[in-house]
């Protein structure tokens, strides 16, 4: 999409094989979209107002200003030009910095939208939409992240005021690290222990206001502040988590998002039908966004580390031609491809899991909860999944471009830095996948008792047949058939599953039994989460896609994921029986085919990302492969060479030369 000077990788982009525009829509997910996102990607780029090449230079207190006016001069730009919400999140996206407005968007209104009344929502909506209010969502504490039940902070009905008291009664019940609250937000949705009538109710979310809507100080009995840096200098600096406390701070009763659970002026605690569950429901909306993000992640990182293999070149020359690209050796190959499908794969099955959000959501809204526990295990599986590999994929991607890549010009490091993040918080990686697992373990336990497996499970209706069969794959090609392939990956899944459940019983304790086996436990989930993104792939290919070679390349795509998959763990599916090794080595035989049908098309694949320069921030992944020139130029720009002869060289070098002389004359 960037015009002007010499294409370095115009040979590469004429080798190309389909129709890269149509890829283009079908990366973006419709012609609509692409539209939408393409217009708003040139409008960040070409407002300098969004530079973003100097945050590794600026202290803390700069970076943290410079995101403030970015985002006060965002919200007039999205006013003045009537931005639509799918156009206001665009922008979000392109000028690709972590602000509080994430949170206030991202989080609490979401948590209004889902926790509170109508009325509550009526008050609450309009102040936040027009950010009249800021909010942030405070549910972590120094003492418990993943343990929701087993927070500290307590919310005590005081039925003489018609108020819940709000306090925060020892130093691990502080909040600790929600986004946007240290400096910014007016107010919070935090969570706490409602205790009514001397009895714990349990977690709920209270809308609390921290700050003066007048002059920003804290309220009375409000302690707040920043938590300090985080890993890597700019990267995820540009936000404010922050730790509060309370002290007795008094909120009108009707301030708890009353949703779930209502407490009445006479202090009755009145269970709605509404199941409990739906307290977590702000993090399964945004799980399942992460998802959407983590393609994003990855195919940024993907298409800087495809473009610089392709421009630079190492050994290999033949009569003094030159040097071979480092994109055409195998093992270059095999290292970046897999994480090219990987951006697709993740992709759709983002798509999918939109798709299944908005579904549920619909569902609630007609008090139907019966697929909650299906959007719940999806969410925190594919969230856990996707972020894992996403993180190992760009520090990957930095390797795959050697030296080059550790230097920040790459966009790597910060990349890197931004996004490992992911794997924590809405739920650390591990924790989730055990979520999904108790989802299976109660799924298999359910087998057999007359109760169908529905929606990502019901593959397990078939466990008679997947428990025993064979994989008729006999030749390199058989590999490319979805339902070798499919059924190979749902084998392996349904076999872990149900081997877990198997030792599971042989403990009198469940619980006892499950803390024992949650490594096992955990390998059943990843195999679980593995499938459906293999299926959903699939199933994306079964729709009609328009445009010369589109489809091919998707179904190339969707081979090397699922056989790259099969080859890094085929223990799990030799251990299990699904195949035999012979099977494995024809897989590995037709994966390297794949990788020779992927290289021609290698740079167009990544084209399709539609990136301009400035969302990629990469010196090494410019679109014009103008690479060098570029590196050389901006070392000089470095604060270090603005003199020839560096601060300090007085005090602590020239005294060292000189010791170093006379040592030497000695
Ligand atoms: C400068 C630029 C400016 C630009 C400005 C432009 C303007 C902006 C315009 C638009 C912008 C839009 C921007 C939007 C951006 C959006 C991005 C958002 C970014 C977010 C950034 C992230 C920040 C991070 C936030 C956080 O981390 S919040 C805290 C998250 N915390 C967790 O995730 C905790 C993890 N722990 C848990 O989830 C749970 O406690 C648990 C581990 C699940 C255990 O729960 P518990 O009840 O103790 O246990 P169980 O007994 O296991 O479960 C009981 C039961 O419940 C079921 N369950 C559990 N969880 C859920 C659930 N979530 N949903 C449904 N059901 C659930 C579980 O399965 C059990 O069921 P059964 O009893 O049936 O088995
Ligand atoms: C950048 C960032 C932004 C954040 N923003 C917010 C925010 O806006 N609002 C908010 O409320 N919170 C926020 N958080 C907090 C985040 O949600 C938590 O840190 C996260 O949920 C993990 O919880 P924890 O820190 O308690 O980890 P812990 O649970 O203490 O994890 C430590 C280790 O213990 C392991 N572990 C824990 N429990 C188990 C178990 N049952 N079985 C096996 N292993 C286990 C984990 O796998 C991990 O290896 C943010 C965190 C970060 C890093």
């Amino acid at each position: 999409m960037e015009g002007g000077g010499v294409d370095h990788l115009a040979e590469e982009r004429q080798k190309s094989r389909f129709d890269v525009d149509e890829m283009k829509i079908v990366w973006a997910g419709s012609r609509h979209a692409f539209e939408v996102s393409d217009r708003v990607a040139r409008l960040v780029a070409s407002d300098p107002a969004f530079r973003k090449d100097n945050r590794n230079l600026l202290s803390r207190k700069e970076l943290f200003k410079n995101t403030l006016r970015k985002a006060a001069y965002a919200w007039k730009r999205i006013m003045e030009l009537r931005l639509t919400e799918e156009e206001a999140a665009k922008l979000r996206f392109f000028i690709d910095e972590p602000a509080y407005t994430d949170l206030h968007w991202g989080m609490f209104v979401p948590a209004i939208k889902g926790q509170g009344t109508e009325e509550q929502q009526q008050k609450w909506l309009p102040l936040a939409y027009k950010m009249q209010i800021i909010g942030c969502y405070a549910q972590t504490e120094l003492g418990h992240g993943s343990n929701v039940q087993g927070l500290e902070t307590t919310a005590t009905f005081d039925p003489q005021t018609d108020e819940f008291i709000i306090n925060s009664p020892t130093l691990t019940s502080s909040k600790w690290w929600p986004g946007g609250l240290g400096k910014v937000s007016t107010h919070a949705v935090a969570y706490a222990r409602l205790i009514v009538n001397g009895q714990d109710h349990g977690v709920h979310g209270f809308i609390v206001q921290l700050r003066s809507l007048d002059d920003h100080m804290p309220l009375p009995g409000i302690t707040v502040g920043d938590i300090g840096m985080k890993f890597g200098s700019g990267a995820y600096n540009t936000m404010d988590n922050g730790v509060l406390r309370f002290d007795h701070v008094r909120i009108p009763r009707n301030q708890m998002l009353m949703r779930v659970l209502q407490v009445t002026r006479e202090g009755k605690v009145v269970q709605s039908d509404v199941p409990r569950q739906l307290i977590y429901g702000t993090m399964v909306y945004v799980r399942q966004t992460i998802v959407s993000d983590a393609s994003s992640a990855l195919s940024r990182a993907v298409c800087i580390a495809t473009r610089y293999s392709a421009v630079r070149r190492q050994f290999g020359s033949q009569k003094g031609g030159p040097e071979t690209q480092v994109i055409d050796y195998k093992t270059q190959q095999s290292r970046l491809f897999p994480l090219l499908a990987s951006a697709y794969a993740f992709r759709f099955v983002g798509e999918w899991l939109k798709w299944l959000y908005t579904d549920v959501t619909q569902r609630l809204q007609a008090n139907d909860f019966s697929t909650l526990p299906e959007a719940h295990a999806c969410t925190a599986g594919l969230k856990s999944l996707t972020t894992s590999a996403t993180a190992d994929a760009i520090e990957e991607c930095r390797k795959l471009c050697g030296g080059h890549g550790y230097l920040t010009s790459s966009g790597l490091p910060e990349l890197f830095a931004v996004y490992i993040p992911a794997c924590t918080y809405e739920g650390d990686n591990t924790v989730l996948l055990l979520q999904v697992a108790r989802f299976l373990m109660k799924t298999v336990s359910q087998l057999g008792s007359g109760k169908q497996p529905v929606g990502s499970t019901a593959y397990m209706s078939r466990a008679e047949h997947l428990m025993q069969c064979r994989c008729s794959a006999q030749r390199v090609e058989d590999w490319l058939k979805p339902d070798v392939v499919l059924e190979a990956f749902e084998a392996r899944a349904l076999r872990m599953s149900v081997a877990c459940a198997q030792n599971l019983s042989k403990f009198s304790n469940p619980e006892e039994g499950f803390a024992e086996l949650s490594a096992d436990l955990a390998e059943a989930a990843i195999a679980h989460c593995q499938l459906i993104v293999v299926s959903k792939f699939v199933e994306k290919l079964q729709q009609d896609i328009p445009g010369q070679g589109v489809k091919q390349q998707l179904q190339t795509l969707c081979f090397v994921y699922s056989l790259h998959l099969l080859h890094k763990h085929q223990g799990d599916f030799l251990s299990t029986g699904c195949i035999t090794p012979k099977q494995a080595s024809l897989a590995n035989e037709q994966l390297r085919s794949l990788y020779s049908q992927v290289r021609p098309n290698a740079i167009a694949l990544v084209d399709a990302f539609n990136y301009t320069d400035h969302y990629l921030g990469s010196v090494l992944g410019r679109y014009d492969g103008n690479v060098y020139p570029t590196l050389y130029e901006d070392a000089w720009k470095d604060p270090l060479n603005d003199s020839v002869v560096p601060d300090g060289y007085h005090e602590y070098l020239r005294p060292v030369l000189k010791q170093q002389l006379r040592n030497a004359r000695l």
